[in-house]
């Protein structure tokens, strides 16, 4: 039976997996696989630490995201398909292997992010760099 997200092992189970998911896609996995040629060793634990910040209100990841993403947009633009491929990978892992309250938030924490950094990225006519 699934259960809801409780702890940092939790979260990386998710994050792992999710990940994996993310690597495979036809979509956005070259972007992290053959564009950032992301390191996972380097990548993961900070995303660990990242998603335990922001659902658990623990103050350990230290960063910026808009600037790791602003910085990518400048190698290949960031635009609503990727985004929109991004939340649905994300939402389907979660449900994958989680239910319950912390389930939900952690879904919704990710679509409002992910719709923030969207708009900040693709603010149109604008060069202003919102961080
Ligand atoms: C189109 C969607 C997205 C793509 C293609 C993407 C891709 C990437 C890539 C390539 C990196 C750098 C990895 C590395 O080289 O270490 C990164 C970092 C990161 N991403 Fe995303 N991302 C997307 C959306 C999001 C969203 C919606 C969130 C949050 C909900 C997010 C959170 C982060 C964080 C926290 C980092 C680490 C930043 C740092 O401190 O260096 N990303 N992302």
């Amino acid at each position: 039976m699934k259960k809801d997200i409780h702890n940092r092992e939790d979260i990386m189970l998710l994050v792992d997996s999710f990940y994996k998911n993310v690597a495979l896609n036809q979509q956005i996995g070259p972007i992290f696989t053959d564009v950032a040629k992301v390191d996972w060793s380097h990548h993961l634990p900070k995303m660990y630490d990242f998603w335990e910040s922001i659902l658990f209100g623990k103050a350990i990841y230290k960063g910026n995201p808009m600037l790791s993403h602003f910085a990518l947009n400048e190698q290949i633009p960031l635009q609503t398909e990727a985004f929109e491929a991004w939340k649905k990978l994300f939402f389907q892992t979660v449900d994958d292997f989680f239910v319950g309250p912390n389930a939900d938030l952690i879904k919704q924490k990710a679509q409002s992010i992910a719709d923030l950094m969207h708009f900040k990225i693709n603010l149109p006519q604008s060069k202003i760099k919102i961080v």
